[in-house]
């Protein structure tokens, strides 16, 4: 169905605004896709999309019931499907159909989650890193061809972080060369996999390999689980849909369970590990973690999902702000469009600086990923615990401000951003999920402080480190950083905070472990010190690449470009700077007077950004069709589209709801 929008007149205060920016759009623009050539190709493909059939409903999904809104999405997601394998891929190229172009294009259909997601997001990058040639040859054609559709079942009711904990059991069956695969308990029946509810006939599984009477932990296998004709469940399946969540309405999540159910040797992905015919392990693998390579994957890729995320709600947020006017300044004057008052400012503006710093630092982290599975390919793996540990604190970090942020952005657009229509509490849902799915906030920044203890006491008994944490060698046995009000200054106050609370973190394990403690016991004991430690780690990373990144990037930009991209970059760094006060006061010299000089440049460079405010989101590109919202659509005509989305109301399909001459009528005459 296509809804027949009016084409209208772009609001006044928004053609104004407009007027006033003093940079190139457009370069901008192609700094954030990464080159005016990807810029080219990201249209064409946006194009093909919505030539194609994306289309808006014309009954929201919102007002649909959960089995309208399913099929709604099932029947978008076929159409989204079919235009990619047939026409973007052949732009991108089969090897990226990971894209984040076709994920942006995927918003155009889907104001959710399309059921198909987790089919190209994790389960064809399963079949790709896990795989052994053969396998790949089999399975990786029929998936990419939509022949099969896939999920990712790893956690189960019991269990999500921690893997190891896992219940599910694949014992090997040398007489038939078969796995059998089996829940033992409820609390082993996998719970949550994206599109595996209703929609995959196949899903990976990682259950615990045993063969010989030996367990060999935690294992990826390959399972068919419906018929591929009648979509049955196989005989030994119990598979169905876990229910109403906050958001994912329409990707139908799944349970699964398993009663003694066989399936081919050859399932069991055996890239790093395989069991021969007679049931004799065999492991290949270099590190012991390479099974848990799809996440680490997922989680390099979160970063910039989340800039994109972001740069929708700024978008909308700013828009609408332009467009809204509220409160006599003086009497008698025209109320204020509510983008001027700086409390607003304070809220969005960083908004788009973050959107940009986690864009360029997630085009380097994917660079990183791409240097370091090179090497693992070729057999080195030295390069993965810090990889794990850098992916880690990025995902953590970046879910969770992104989260902070698109909750500003709702606040920003008061009662209107409540509503559905203005997408925001879409986009705040689904970040909301990031936030805990591919590895929960705490537990993954966890991760990153083992590396860092192991980092310090590297740096303090003077061996050189790897380089995300070189700051170490300069600043492990300092005490205070002198402040410097500098860009270059305050990036070495975020990696002397970084270096304080780790060194911090050592010393409090070290004093415990003195007084009694074991290890174990010490480290739980520190562990609200060391996810502090952690994320102090992950800002010092932040900050670093996306300064580094934008002077990179912006060297050959026209004048008033670089201007306002460096802008942007101090704009990220004073915030941080300003709320992390306390850490700084602790770890550098800076002063009272300092702290009330940098408040006072921020608040300078809020206004300084101010006419520019609009454009900046207006050079993240993002078409009507991909926002869907009544309150950020380019032509800023607010207050009819919130009208407009209000008339397609279930309940304003008849004047007078049955309700009342059924219950209402009888009480107010006394007859209920
Ligand atoms: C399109 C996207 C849609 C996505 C929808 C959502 C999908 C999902 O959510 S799928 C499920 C994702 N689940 C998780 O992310 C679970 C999180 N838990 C974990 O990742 C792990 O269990 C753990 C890292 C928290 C712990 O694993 P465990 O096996 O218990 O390991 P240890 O704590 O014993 O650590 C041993 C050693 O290994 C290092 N390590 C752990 N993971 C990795 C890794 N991926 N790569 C490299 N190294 C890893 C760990 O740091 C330890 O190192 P040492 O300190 O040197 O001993
Ligand atoms: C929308 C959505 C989609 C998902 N899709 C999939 C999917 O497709 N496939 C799939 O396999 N899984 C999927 N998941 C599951 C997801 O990966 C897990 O929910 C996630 O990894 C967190 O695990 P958990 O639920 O077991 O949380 P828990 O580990 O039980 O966490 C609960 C709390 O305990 C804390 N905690 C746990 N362990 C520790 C520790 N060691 N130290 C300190 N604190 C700790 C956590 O910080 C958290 O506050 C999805 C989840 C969601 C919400």
């Amino acid at each position: 169905m296509k809804a027949n929008r009016p084409k209208r007149d772009v609001h006044p205060d928004l053609a104004r605004e407009r007027l006033k920016c003093n940079f190139n759009i457009e370069e901008v623009t192609n700094i954030i896709d990464g080159g005016k050539d990807k810029t080219l190709e990201r249209k064409k493909i946006e194009d093909i999309a919505l030539n194609n059939g994306a289309c808006l409903d014309e009954i929201p999904d919102e007002c649909l019931s959960i089995k309208e809104r399913y099929e709604n999405a099932i029947r978008k997601s076929c159409i989204y499907s079919n235009i990619v394998r047939n026409e973007m891929l052949e732009i991108t190229g089969m090897e990226n159909f990971e894209s984040p172009v076709l994920r942006r294009t995927a918003d155009a259909f889907f104001k959710d989650i399309s059921p198909f997601m987790l089919h190209l997001g994790m389960f064809v990058p399963t079949l790709i890193g896990q795989s052994t040639p053969e396998q790949m040859a089999e399975w990786l054609p029929k998936a990419l061809d939509m022949k099969i559709i896939g999920a990712y079942a790893q956690t189960e009711l019991g269990h999500g972080t921690f893997i190891r904990g896992l219940e599910t059991t694949a014992t090997y069956d040398p007489d038939k060369e078969e796995f059998v695969l089996h829940s033992p308990t409820i609390t082993s029946y996998k719970w949550w996999a994206g599109g595996l509810g209703k929609t995959a006939n196949h899903c990976v599984v990682m259950a615990q390999l045993y063969t010989q009477g030996e367990c060999h932990g935690t294992h990826l296998f390959i399972v068919q689980i419906r018929d591929l004709d009648t979509h049955m469940p196989l005989p030994g399946i119990k598979v169905g849909e876990i229910g109403p969540r906050m958001g994912f309405s329409s990707a139908d999540n799944g349970f699964l369970g398993f009663n003694s159910f066989r399936i081919p040797r050859q399932n069991m992905l055996m890239k790093h590990a395989k069991v021969e015919k007679d049931g004799c392990y065999v492991k290949s693998a270099k590190h012991g973690k390479l099974t848990y390579g799809t996440m680490v994957f997922i989680r390099v890729t979160l970063v910039s999902e989340m800039s994109f995320n972001l740069s929708k709600a700024a978008t909308i947020a700013i828009r609408y702000s332009a467009v809204r006017r509220q409160t006599e300044l003086r009497p008698n004057e025209p109320e204020p469009q509510i983008l001027d008052y700086p409390t607003q400012q304070h809220k969005l503006f960083i908004c788009i600086a973050t959107a940009h710093a986690f864009q360029l630092t997630s085009k380097w982290l994917w660079d990183t990923f791409q240097a370091v599975m090179a090497d693992v390919r070729k057999g080195n793996v030295d390069a993965l615990p810090e990889l794990h540990a850098l992916s880690s604190c990025l995902k953590a970090v970046s879910t969770s401000d992104a989260l902070s942020h698109i909750e500003q952005c709702r606040f920003a657009c008061g009662g209107h951003g409540y509503m559905l229509s203005s997408n925001l509490p879409f986009i705040y849902s689904f970040v909301a999920a990031t936030r805990t799915y591919e590895g929960d906030y705490t537990v993954l920044l966890l991760q990153t402080a083992r590396f860092l203890v192991k980092a310090w006491e590297q740096a303090e008994s003077g061996n050189n480190v790897t380089p995300t944490v070189a700051y170490l060698n300069r600043t492990a046995n300092t005490k205070r950083v002198v402040w410097d009000n500098t860009h270059e200054g305050i990036i070495q106050s975020f990696q002397a905070i970084a270096a304080g609370k780790i060194g911090q973190c050592v010393r409090s394990i070290r004093d415990r472990i003195k007084s009694g403690m074991d290890y174990e016991d010490a480290w739980l004991m520190t562990t609200v010190q060391l996810v502090a430690a952690a994320e102090a780690h992950c800002r010092a990373v932040l900050v670093n690449t996306y300064w580094n990144e934008m002077i990179r990037l912006t060297k050959s930009s026209s004048a008033n470009v670089k201007t306002v991209m460096h802008q942007l970059a101090v704009l990220y760094l004073m915030y941080w700077a300003l709320e992390k006060t306390g850490d700084l006061l602790k770890y550098s010299s800076v002063s009272k007077q300092d702290l009330d000089d940098l408040q006072r440049r921020y608040e300078e460079l809020l206004a300084a950004l101010r006419p520019n405010a609009v454009s900046l989101v207006d050079a993240f590109d993002l078409r009507d069709e991909i926002l869907h919202s009544s309150l950020g659509s380019y032509d800023g005509c607010v207050y009819e589209r919130l009208m407009e989305e209000a008339q397609k109301s279930p309940l304003n399909a008849e004047p007078v709801n049955p309700s009342f001459h059924k219950y209402i009528k009888p009480l107010m005459q006394g007859k209920l």
